[in-house]
């Protein structure tokens, strides 16, 4: 399949759409990025690799840093961290409070805010050095130690915060917060802020395709079972309230930000990582969505 021209195909196809999406801006710092931008970059298991647009340009991954977290969490406590956060899709936007308060402060999932909230607070009880525990283990992923956090985002999110600040004290109440709220709302924003471009998004997302294996390095990130659940959490819970019509249209599991990063995998196949910062109303890249799907329909690859 000559995958570079499909790409330049879809590259064609989305022109018309990137002034259709809105930039995030309740992160202020965000809505200073330009929203002409658009990449895509496919990484196959083979380590062949196609791209067209703006592959090589950073941008702030955030909420797509909530599978590393995961992954890093559960490869250190395994199976219980299960019994503090839930893994049913929200069908709620990812900052929703409204779950919450029903349910005793238990997360509908790890890939909504509340739950990355209380993976980062199990982070901050089980690392000495959560920071850059977190920072390594994302490097490695990568293959390479070119990887920060942007503290100017980091900064100009923990000012608009206060969602998050809700969430964290309400879970707080119910006993699901172990350390102090501002610690674990520091931790959670730097991460959130860490910067990557599809390329390097695309080599860390390679190894959950590769069952959790680094096909560079060849080491075994996470257990087989610990690939089965995160992907499947990917799956059913990685767009927010968009997760099923991700699957419809797409069919690959994945994981959005509101940064207009979008990472999915075909697992023993590739990854796929598209970059476009305009939205659409549930906070996932427009164009980002429209090039996958068109991806996967001309490919004919996708899980179903
Ligand atoms: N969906 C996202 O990417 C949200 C991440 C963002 N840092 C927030 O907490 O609101």
């Amino acid at each position: 399949m000559d995958y570079q021209k499909i790409l330049e195909e879809i590259h064609q196809e989305v022109l018309p759409l990137l002034d259709k999406g809105k930039v995030a801006d309740y992160i202020p710092e965000l809505a200073n990025v330009d929203a002409s931008k658009f990449g895509i970059h496919l990484l196959t298991l083979e380590d062949n690799a196609y791209s067209v647009g703006d592959v090589h340009e950073k941008f702030s991954i955030q909420s797509i840093s909530k599978v590393f977290m995961l992954a890093l969490t559960i490869s250190h406590l395994g199976e219980k961290v299960y019994e503090r956060v839930d893994v049913e899709p929200s069908g709620d936007p990812f900052n929703s409070l409204v779950q919450l308060e029903h349910e005793c402060g238990i997360p509908r999932n790890p890939f909504i805010n509340s739950g990355a909230l209380v993976i980062t607070d199990m982070m901050i009880s089980s690392f000495e050095d959560p920071r850059t525990e977190f920072l390594e283990y994302v490097r490695d992923l990568v293959g390479h130690s070119e990887i920060f956090c942007n503290m100017k985002v980091a900064a100009s999110e923990k000012q608009h915060g206060f969602k998050n600040a809700a969430m964290v004290n309400l879970m707080k109440s119910f006993g699901n917060i172990e350390n102090d709220v501002e610690d674990v709302l520091d931790l959670y924003f730097e991460f959130c802020s860490i910067e990557m471009t599809c390329s390097e998004l695309a080599k860390a997302f390679r190894v959950f395709a590769n069952h959790g294996r680094g096909v560079i390095d060849t080491k075994k990130y996470i257990t087989e079972s610990q690939f089965k659940r995160i992907t499947a959490i990917m799956q059913t819970c990685g767009f927010y309230d968009e997760a099923g019509e991700f699957a419809f249209r797409v069919g690959l599991p994945g994981k959005s930000g509101v940064g207009g990063g979008i990472a999915a995998i075909l697992p023993d196949e590739y990854s796929i990582v598209t970059w476009s910062p305009g939205l659409n109303k549930k906070g996932n890249s427009l164009a980002g969505m429209k090039a996958l799907e068109l991806f996967t329909t001309k490919t004919g690859t996708s899980i179903f």
